[in-house]
């Protein structure tokens, strides 16, 4: 007989997961909003890493409040658990699957689970290979389960480096803590802003591919203020630390002070023949929790990550009352826009937009590239945005999380879809490269940087869904008809062949490049 199936009470068990991924999507962790107020503190007033923060401090703000998640992409949702010894892992994942479903529904999570080949949406988050969840047994008496949603936008800025390599800025990086101290700061260089940065990196050296990876995704699991016990690696954490941040990348890639939020490395045997050095990065929506869950009732005895201090950010916005950066102008644009208006604006200047912008993403730009739009694109405005959207009793929907997401993945469409169509700006984060900035200063169009992760400061700004074409594409990829109000977002590329991105790239480099001489022999 099955002990294990009579012993934990599933409803109960579902019950508690679903707990488990509404506080997850919803509320920093304690340790990672310290990190970020921590950040916060250390840049001057007036500059846009410290715009960026505050917006990210409202946000964060606003998800606790709204009970919404905090950044628009749910992620993978990954689960890690422990159980003792007979309790039903079968049970258990069909229970968290419907948790996954049930959080789904009520907006808590994105649908996110696509199908490869297809580009189907299920829109419930499930799918093959979706969750990921991983079993370990022990000798404990309590189930542990930790649960970690990360987005896609810092999942495609992971790094894998094989020893000994060519590193640009760095050199040669050989087999031995010197050559992964240059690997663990390139890392942080690579990603620039892309991952919604500051962000925090879990390293795994050693393993196989595969192995490594899943090494580097374990260490994001620790506490962010940790201590590493083996020595050697926590001189190494504390030497990224107090260095990646002299890079200058800074918040969403403008320049600042913090670049780096947290450091954690762990370490595998390896092949003779194999070296590698395997980076997860994981952007400043930092989402993981974990329960202690009793294996017969199902409960939830213990939530964890609750160490230390809770920093309640409505109380960190009253210290500081900007959100203006005084380096640039502040600009009223109302939608749609003249090619004059788009020619005025200029790296540096804060823009808030009025009116009406659509979104567009992956799949609507390779469609728009042989197809006619659905409607007149003239003179309007881009935003590369997947929400989460629900569609209330009356047939209407409501955005719940609609922030940015990485605009360079369009960077091969982006240039000729704003001239086919006359779209004069294009609203997401990260930036994009110099096809795009060539054809902004041709066509005259604009690239405005919004704040990656501020799903609910955004979606605040979203005064009305005006409609949608594409819905055939999944929620995420529709076209949303979207009117705003004060939408802020800062100039970064402009029609004048100026991109802070392209400036901030470089010197990042620069700095990178003091780091070349040996540290640890
Ligand atoms: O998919 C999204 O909405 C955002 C993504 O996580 C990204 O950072 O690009
Ligand atoms: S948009 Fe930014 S904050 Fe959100 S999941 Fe992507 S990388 Fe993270």
């Amino acid at each position: 007989m099955d002990k294990g199936e009579g012993a934990l009470r599933m409803e109960k068990f579902q019950e508690s997961m679903y707990q488990l991924i509404v506080e997850t999507s919803t509320k920093l962790p304690k340790d990672v909003r310290r990190a970020i107020a921590k950040a916060k503190l250390r840049e001057n007033a007036g500059t846009r890493a410290a715009m960026a923060l505050t917006t990210i401090a409202e946000n964060i703000q606003m998800a606790d409040e709204n009970v919404s998640p905090i950044c628009q992409d749910t992620g993978m949702p990954t689960f890690k658990i422990k159980v003792p010894v007979g309790v039903n892992q079968l049970k258990m994942k069909e229970a968290i699957h419907r948790a996954i479903a049930q959080a789904t529904k009520d907006g808590k999570l994105r649908p996110n689970s696509v199908d490869s080949l297809t580009g189907e949406n299920s829109e419930n988050n499930l799918g093959d290979g979706v969750p990921v969840i991983k079993f370990e047994q022990w000798e404990k008496d309590y189930i542990d389960v930790r649960l970690i949603l990360k987005g896609g936008g810092c999942e495609n800025k992971n790094i894998q480096y094989s020893l000994p390599c060519e590193l640009e800025g760095l050199g040669r990086a050989g087999r031995d803590l010197d050559g992964i101290r240059k690997c663990i700061l390139h890392a942080v260089f690579q990603a620039q802003g892309q991952g919604c940065s500051a962000g925090f990196i879990g390293v795994g050296i050693g393993g196989d591919r595969s192995s490594g990876y899943e090494l580097a995704k374990e260490q994001l699991f620790r506490s962010v203020d940790d201590v590493n016990p083996n020595e050697e690696l926590r001189k190494l954490e504390d030497y990224i630390m107090e260095n990646a941040n002299k890079l200058g990348i800074g918040t969403m890639g403008f320049g600042g002070e913090t670049t780096l939020l947290g450091c954690k490395i762990g370490v595998m045997h390896r092949l003779p023949a194999s070296f590698f050095v395997s980076v997860a990065y994981n952007c400043w929506a930092f989402r993981r929790l974990g329960v202690k869950v009793n294996p017969e009732t199902g409960e939830i005895q213990e939530w964890l990550y609750q160490e230390g201090e809770n920093i309640d950010f409505a109380k960190e916005l009253e210290k500081s009352a900007q959100s203006v950066p005084a380096e640039g102008r502040e600009i009223v644009l109302e939608a749609p826009l003249t090619e004059e208006q788009v020619r005025k604006l200029k790296v540096g200047d804060v823009v808030r937009i009025n009116g009406m912008m659509y979104t567009g993403r992956d799949a609507i730009h390779k469609h728009l590239m042989d197809h006619d739009a659905p409607i007149d694109l003239n003179g309007q405005i881009i935003y590369h945005c997947g929400p989460v959207m629900l569609k209330d009793g009356n047939g209407n929907w409501h955005v719940k999380a609609a922030g940015p997401t990485t605009s360079i993945r369009e960077e091969p469409y982006q240039g000729e879809i704003m001239k086919k169509f006359g779209i004069r700006a294009v609203i997401g984060k990260g930036g994009m490269g110099a096809k795009t900035l060539a054809a902004l200063k041709e066509h005259g169009g604009v690239y405005l940087n919004a704040i990656g992760g501020a799903a609910q400061y955004y979606a605040d700004c979203i005064k009305s869904v005006e409609g949608v074409d594409f819905l055939e594409f999944g929620i995420p990829e529709a076209m949303w008809h979207l009117r705003v109000e004060n939408f802020t977002a800062v100039v970064t590329m402009d029609s004048h062949g100026n991109s802070l991105h392209e400036d901030v790239e470089k010197s990042s480099l620069e700095k990178l490049a003091q780091f070349k001489e040996p540290v640890f022999k």
